[in-house]
């Protein structure tokens, strides 16, 4: 019998996941000023189907103290925040990534949902990803930015998109240039944009296979737009 004496594999990424807002609650019906948490077992399921091993996930009060401590004691290889990525007072993950000396890789993004999102390296290597906290935009950048990341991690070529041409009009955008994001389901080479698509709604993205990459000034049935897959 022929066999292998051995066999090169990739190790799997660790990955660790800070879930941050004082108004999220993980159990019960939120009240006025809360939020369930959209997050804690999905996000971590999602970095195993590529390949990351995910260390157990934080929870961080708005504090500059939990934040710090978090990134001084969590050692995978990137660091993952939702919430707190924007830039107002109470928004941590920038103030923490400066006190810390980070090098930021990008720090916004022109893109709808999802511009607050940022990548930035510490100084011992370790990947930081903010993520926006609002669901839908946190999603639409883990889909965004994790392939071509644990890519380059792993010394692999970027993921080339797929493309398909999109079943109906959408309309261009009146005040803003930025790209959007689209919950699509792709069906026989074309795709559907799905509705419940604002950034705070899950409902569109969960019968979606891929979010299509639609231009500001809009497209019209036929048009031939990339795809990123959602996984
Ligand atoms: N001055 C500006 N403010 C904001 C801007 C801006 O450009 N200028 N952009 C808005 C956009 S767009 C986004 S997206 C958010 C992102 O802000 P953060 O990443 O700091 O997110 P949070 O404020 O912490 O949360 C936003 C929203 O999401 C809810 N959330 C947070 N965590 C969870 C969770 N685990 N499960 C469910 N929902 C969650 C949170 O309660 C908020 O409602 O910034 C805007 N502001
Ligand atoms: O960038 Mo925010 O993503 O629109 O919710």
């Amino acid at each position: 019998m022929n066999g292998f004496d051995e066999i090169p594999v990739l190790a799997p990424v660790t990955a660790r996941c800070a879930f941050t807002g004082n108004e999220v609650i993980t159990i019960g019906v939120p009240e006025a000023g809360q939020v369930r948490d959209a997050f804690g077992g999905f996000l971590e399921a999602t970095l195993a189907t590529q390949g990351c091993a995910a260390l157990p996930s934080a929870r961080l009060a708005d504090t500059g103290h939990d934040f710090t401590t978090f990134l001084n004691t969590s050692h995978a290889q990137v660091l993952i925040f939702t919430g707190g990525s924007s830039t107002s007072g109470v928004d941590m993950v920038r103030k923490t990534l400066a006190e810390a000396q980070a090098t930021y890789l990008f720090e916004s993004v022109q893109v709808r949902p999802g511009h607050p999102a940022l990548a930035a390296r510490l100084a011992d290597g370790r990947i930081v990803l903010g993520l926006p906290g609002n669901p839908l935009a946190a999603y639409t950048a883990l889909y965004s930015y994790l392939p071509p990341l644990l890519a380059g991690m792993r010394g692999l070529p970027l993921p080339p998109l797929d493309t398909a041409e999109i079943a109906q009009d959408i309309p261009a955008l009146t005040a803003s240039s930025q790209q959007r994001l689209i919950p699509a389901l792709v069906r026989e080479c074309r795709a559907h944009p799905l509705p419940r698509r604002a950034s705070y709604m899950l409902s569109g993205l969960s019968k979606a296979t891929h979010l299509l990459v639609a231009d500001a000034s809009g497209h019209t049935a036929g048009d031939r737009v990339p795809l990123l897959p959602v996984f």
